[in-house]
C-alpha cells in the first residue's frame, strides 16, 4: 500500500486536501483523524505536522508527501521535490524596522529570529555572515518589537503580517516556495508513485487550462490556431456548410478573455469555454 503523507493543518492543509480529493482520493471524514485508508486505490495517507514531513519521507518510512519546498530545504533532509503542486506559494524573506538594513551583508553580528534556521544559516553561510539565529516556533514578527531580535526572516505571502509588525523586507528573497510533493532521494518511483504523480498532474492541467471550442471560416483557421495552439494541436473538424470549420483546443485559463476576444477580432464566432473535470495528458 502507496503511503503519503499529507499536512494534518497549517496554511497547506485545506489545499493539499483539495487537491487529492479532485485526484479521485478518499479524504478525512473529520480534522482529528490521523490515518486515512483508501483500500480503493491502495492508499494510505497519514496526516502530519508539514514540518514532519520531509523527516518522514526522508527517512523512507513514508513514500511520498505532500509540503512546502521551504520546510523541504530547512529540514536538510534527504528526500527530493518530484511535482511542484501550485498553492501555498510564498516568499522567504528578511525583515526588520524600516531603514535597519539593504541586504544580508549588513546582518553580521546581529540576531536573526526565525523558525527556518535550517535555510537561514545555510543563506548567511553562503553570504559569508556571521550572525546569531535565535530559533522560535512561529508569529516570528513579533520578535524584533520585543527585543529578542535585530532582524527576522519569515514566509511572506501577502505581506500582511509584516505590516502588522512595523516591518519592511530588506535584500532579495532567500528561496521562492510552493506546495511540492516529495519522495526520498536517489529512490526509484514504484508505478504506485507514478500512478499518484499523473493523477496529481491532472489536476493542475485541469486547473490550468480550459477546452475552447469555436466555428472560423476555413480560410481563417491558421491564423485561429496560431491563436489556439493547445498543448499538441488543435481539432480541426469539418462543418455542414463547407466554408466553415469547428476548432476544439486547450486554453491556459487565465488567457480566456484575451483569446476569445482575438478569436472574436478575426471572425471567430459560437466561441464557447467549458472547464475540464479530469484529464491525463
Ligand atoms: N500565508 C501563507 N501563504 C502561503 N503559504 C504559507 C503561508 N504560511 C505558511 N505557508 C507555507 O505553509 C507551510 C507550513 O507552514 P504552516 O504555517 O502551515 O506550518 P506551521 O507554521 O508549522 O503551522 P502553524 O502555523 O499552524 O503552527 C510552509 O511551506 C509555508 O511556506
Ligand atoms: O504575508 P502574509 O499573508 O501575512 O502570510 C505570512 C504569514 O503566514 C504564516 O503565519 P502563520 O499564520 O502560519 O503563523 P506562524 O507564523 O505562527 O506559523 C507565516 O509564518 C507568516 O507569518
Ligand atoms: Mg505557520
Amino acid at each position: 500500500m502507496l503511503k503519503v503523507a499529507v499536512p494534518n493543518k497549517g496554511a497547506l492543509s485545506e489545499s493539499a486536501a483539495a487537491m487529492l480529493r479532485e485526484a479521485g482520493y478518499r479524504g478525512r471524514r473529520e480534522s482529528k483523524e490521523l490515518v486515512v485508508r483508501d483500500t480503493d486505490h491502495d492508499v494510505e495517507f497519514f496526516f502530519l505536522r508539514p514540518r514532519d514531513i520531509a523527516i518522514y519521507v526522508g527517512a523512507g518510512t513514508l513514500d511520498v508527501g505532500l509540503t512546502g519546498r521551504d520546510l523541504l530545504l530547512d529540514s536538510a533532509s534527504p528526500a527530493e521535490e518530484v511535482l511542484a503542486l501550485g498553492f501555498g506559494g510564498s516568499t522567504f524573506r528578511y525583515a526588520s524596522l524600516p531603514g535597519f538594513a539593504a541586504d544580508v551583508t549588513e546582518l553580521a553580528g546581529r540576531r536573526i529570529a526565525t523558525s527556518f534556521a535550517g535555510l537561514v544559516e545555510a543563506d548567511l553561510e553562503r553570504h559569508g555572515v556571521e550572525a546569531s539565529v535565535v530559533k522560535l516556533d512561529g508569529a516570528v514578527e513579533t520578535a524584533v518589537t520585543l527585543g529578542v531580535a535585530d532582524a527576522i526572516a519569515d514566509v511572506v505571502e501577502t505581506g500582511t503580517s509584516m505590516r502588522n509588525a512595523g516591518l519592511e523586507v530588506f535584500g532579495e528573497p532567500i528561496m521562492t516556495s510552493e506546495a511540492v510533493l516529495i519522495r526520498p532521494a536517489e529512490r526509484e518511483d514504484s508505478a504506485a508513485v507514478d500512478v499518484l504523480v499523473r493523477r496529481l498532474e491532472g489536476v493542475l492541467t485541469a486547473r490550468h487550462y480550459v477546452m475552447m471550442d469555436y466555428d472560423i471560416r476555413v480560410e481563417l483557421v491558421e491564423q485561429a490556431c496560431a491563436l489556439t495552439p493547445g498543448l499538441e494541436s488543435p481539432t480541426v473538424s469539418p462543418l455542414h456548410d463547407k466554408g466553415y470549420v469547428a476548432v476544439r483546443s486547450m486554453v491556459p485559463r487565465k488567457r480566456t478573455n484575451q483569446v476569445m476576444d482575438d478569436l472574436y477580432d478575426l471572425g471567430a464566432r459560437a466561441i464557447l469555454v467549458t472547464d475540464i473535470a479530469a484529464c491525463r495528458i
